[in-house]
């Protein structure tokens, strides 16, 4: 190792997307690995708007490898988080930094230790997919700062085994997690169907309908159903098979009708094995159910679908409006079935791509109460008052880009001198 002796610190920071599955991945047929049973389909979203930023920093004078998340040190004992760093520290190369006079040797990083901060900048543990986004970055930007020869493929088998939805992080656009078939899980990895600006029309809308942590977590639940429901084993063998092939069609072709059917029928179907666990899991809630109607009446009424809806192992709705115009619609609709508690600004209401909200012709809350039923609403009885405050709020967004390192300097999370958090 050259340079100053126990002086340097080496430090790379990347941002990374999270994803919403649109084909479902529940259920392992290895924990430890994490291989799941049945292929699955996401879109990555945009990480102007929901991401998550990592700084890792090496230096000898770091005596074991430590991490903060959101500003908080956090134990990286866990049995996920070994597996990731011990199969990065196995494929780690010679790096050197020339200005800095830092060489360290592809053997040198067994010894070395890290320092990792991380944030997320939407709710942790809520259900949109935090973990997803904080391991594939971990996994992304260790795998840069030691040089790593693995393309981002190879690199989101790796994210596989710190959580399964990790990999599909790797990529933007829309990704196919491809179960595989090896024991080892070597071929159990993401692949990109097509990037982000493929089906660049579409847009995404996210009602955060509770930020709370959830009780049952994804890898609790999941088990639970493979070990007691019977219809998981039919999803698996015989349902997701077939709507793979159909959604892949649906991406490439931009059919939206399929593609909405296809995403609305399996986040259903999810739910439904989560209902034919013992005990049953409950993911979704009444304000859930509720805007499941909404759309589903909307889209009906139009005699097309105009939205589609999925959701994860929580109560927030992921809706993906097919344009811009659909989406300006939709918040139109969302915001007279669940306007903010009178004590909340519009602003912090709806985040993310305010422009949707121009769109819809909604500058303050004047504009929101003056909003009329919608047409496919026939009884507009008093579910205004009643929904008050059910949804915490909107986060307006979109297809985006996969990881990124950030090469400017004052984004790191960690004191490039202390090697501690700022
Ligand atoms: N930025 C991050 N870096 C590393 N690990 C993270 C990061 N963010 C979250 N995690 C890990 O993921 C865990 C949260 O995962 P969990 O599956 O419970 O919630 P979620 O991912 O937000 O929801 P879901 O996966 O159901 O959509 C955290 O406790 C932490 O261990
Ligand atoms: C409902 C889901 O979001 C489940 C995600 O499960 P996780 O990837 O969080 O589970 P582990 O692999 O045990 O970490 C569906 C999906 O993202 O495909």
């Amino acid at each position: 190792m050259g340079g100053e002796p126990e002086k340097w610190i080496l430090m790379l920071t990347a941002r990374t997307p999270t994803n919403i599955a649109v084909i479902k991945y529940w259920g392992k047929r290895d924990e430890t690995l994490i291989l799941p049973i049945n292929d699955s389909i996401s879109v990555t979203l945009d990480p102007g708007h929901l991401c998550t930023t990592t700084t890792v920093s090496v230096s000898p004078s770091f005596d074991h490898d430590r991490m903060w998340l959101n500003g908080k040190e956090i134990s990286l004992q866990g049995g996920r988080f070994q597996s990731c760093l011990r199969e990065i520290r196995a494929r780690a190369q010679d790096v050197e930094d020339k200005k800095k006079g830092i060489q360290i040797k592809k053997e040198d990083w067994q010894k070395l230790h890290l320092h990792i901060a991380s944030y997320n900048n939407f709710p942790t543990a809520a259900g949109l997919a935090s973990s997803a986004a904080g391991l594939a970055c971990l996994v992304f930007s260790l795998s840069k700062l030691m040089n790593l020869k693995e393309d981002n493929s190879q690199l989101s088998a790796i994210a596989r085994q710190g959580s399964g939805s990790a990999c599909r992080s790797l990529y933007g656009g829309f990704v196919k997690w491809v179960m595989g078939k090896e024991d080892n899980g070597s071929d159990s990895l993401a692949i990109q169907l097509v990037d982000e600006k493929h089906w660049d029309e579409l847009v995404i809308i996210i009602a955060v309908v509770s930020a709370r942590q959830k009780e049952t977590s994804s890898t609790s639940g999941m088990r639970d159903t493979v070990e007691t429901s019977g219809l998981i084993q039919h999803r698996a063998k015989e349902v997701v098979p077939k709507r793979v092939v159909q959604m892949e069609d649906a991406i490439q072709n931009r059919d939206f009708p399929s593609f909405a059917r296809l995403t609305c029928t399996d986040s259903n179907q999810f739910h439904a094995v989560c209902l034919d666990t013992y005990p049953p899991i409950f993911y979704m809630n009444d304000t859930s159910h509720r805007i499941i109607n909404c759309v589903e009446k909307w889209n009906r009424a139009e005699g097309m679908p105009q939205v589609a809806y999925t959701f994860d192992a929580g109560p927030n709705a992921v809706m993906i409006a097919r344009n811009r115009k659909t989406a300006a619609l939709l918040l139109q609709r969302l915001l007279y079935n669940f306007p903010p508690q009178s004590d909340t600004d519009l602003d912090s209401y709806v985040i993310g791509d305010k422009s949707i909200l121009k769109d819809a012709g909604i500058k303050d809350m004047k504009d929101v109460e003056a909003l009329t039923p919608p047409p496919e609403v026939k009884d507009s009885t008093s579910l205004t008052q009643k929904s008050k405050g059910d949804v915490n709020y909107f986060i307006c967004t979109r297809p985006g880009g996969g990881p990124v390192v950030l090469s400017d300097e004052t984004q790191a999370l960690l004191d490039p001198l202390t090697g501690l958090p700022k």
